[in-house]
């Protein structure tokens, strides 16, 4: 399977026809993979390099220090570090645990902080000590920014290329209501990795709308294969003189609000492909920084009218955003 590659800059600084074309092309893409790569997607590089760079500093804390801003476990909207173990990506798909007398056991070998919106009142965010990190927390924020920029700006392209009116979808998304998250797997043992209990993160799908993700240099996320439903296939990370890519995947609230016409693309994190073979040692460190795009908390996560018809009956139920990302939330623990 060949995810595509598309040059975003066909949209943000194209023709007519060409941002037409570069909008078709990415709904497709979304129909039949629930993924895609972008170049030229308008992010500065510096930002993407930082991004990354703030992965690297956060998990070097002493674990005092990162436990100073734990996420308290629960419903709402994770706010701050989450320990190797503390959340269980197994329990999202029933495929995962389906027959299992050990789902207690199925654990994410992964570490990750979370923040919301800058200035959150409703969810406040929890920032590590400046003396500890200095300019993490202002980083992080002007990253939002620009990452929910970017994001708006694909929703337009959806809008175009599924014949929408235009602002329809970006109304929605508006005040930002999404989250930012970087994540750190630790070296980890092959073997106990094979051992079936523990993936670095198992299959699931995100629940915003649309998530972005950047990659080291490692690998290991996967992609389901829709052609062959139940494997995966990686999405391996650009090569270092290429242009930077930035990969994009359809989440549930999308699915949701298009009636399944565009379904979220399902992932993991496994052994990387340069690794298959091996059988002993362990996976080096890998870091990823993702922008988990969502809707406003009080806009409905039920299917958009435009999307349902007689023979395609609304499939979900009417609920607020923030009530279905609680509801997947809670499943996490
Ligand atoms: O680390 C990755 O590449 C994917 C992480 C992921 O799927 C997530 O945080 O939801
Ligand atoms: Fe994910």
């Amino acid at each position: 399977m060949d995810l595509p590659t598309l040059d975003f800059s066909h949209f943000t600084h194209g023709t007519d026809k060409q941002r037409v074309t570069l909008s078709e092309a990415l709904v497709q893409a979304f129909k039949d993979h629930g993924f895609v790569k972008l170049i030229n997607h308008g992010l500065p590089e510096e930002t993407v390099t930082k991004y990354m760079q703030a992965a690297t500093s956060f998990f070097a804390l002493p674990e005092e220090s990162k436990m100073r801003v734990a996420n308290v476990k629960g419903p709402t909207p994770q706010r701050g570090y989450s320990w190797v173990g503390a959340e269980q990506t197994s329990k999202l798909r029933k495929e995962n645990t389906l027959g299992r007398s050990d789902v207690d056991k199925l654990n994410d070998a992964r570490e990750h902080f979370d923040a919301g919106p800058p200035g959150d009142s409703d969810f406040p965010n929890k920032w590590p000590l400046e003396t500890e990190i200095p300019g993490f927390q202002p980083l992080m924020e002007s990253c939002y920014d620009l990452f929910q920029q970017t994001c708006l700006q694909i929703m337009s392209a959806m809008e175009v290329g599924l014949g929408l009116q235009p602002e329809s979808l970006v109304a929605r998304c508006k005040p930002a209501s999404s989250e930012m998250r970087l994540n750190h797997y630790p070296p980890t043992s092959i073997e106990l990795l094979a051992g079936g209990q523990v993936k670095r993160t198992w299959p699931h799908t995100d629940f915003g709308i649309i998530t972005l993700l950047f990659q080291d240099s490692v690998g290991g996320l996967e992609l389901e294969d829709r052609k062959n439903p139940g494997t995966f296939v990686p999405v391996l990370p650009g090569s270092a003189d290429g242009p930077s890519e930035m990969v994009v995947n359809i989440s549930d609230t999308f699915q949701r609000w298009t009636n399944n016409v565009i379904r979220a693309g399902t992932h993991q994190v496994s052994v990387p492909l340069s690794m298959k073979d091996v059988t002993k040692g362990n996976c080096p460190d890998r870091y990823s920084g993702i922008f988990f795009f969502k809707a406003h908390r009080d806009t409905s996560a039920g299917s958009l009218p435009y999307f349902v018809t007689e023979s395609n009956p609304a499939a979900y139920d009417e609920i607020t955003a923030l009530q279905f990302q609680q509801r997947m939330t809670k499943l996490l623990y």
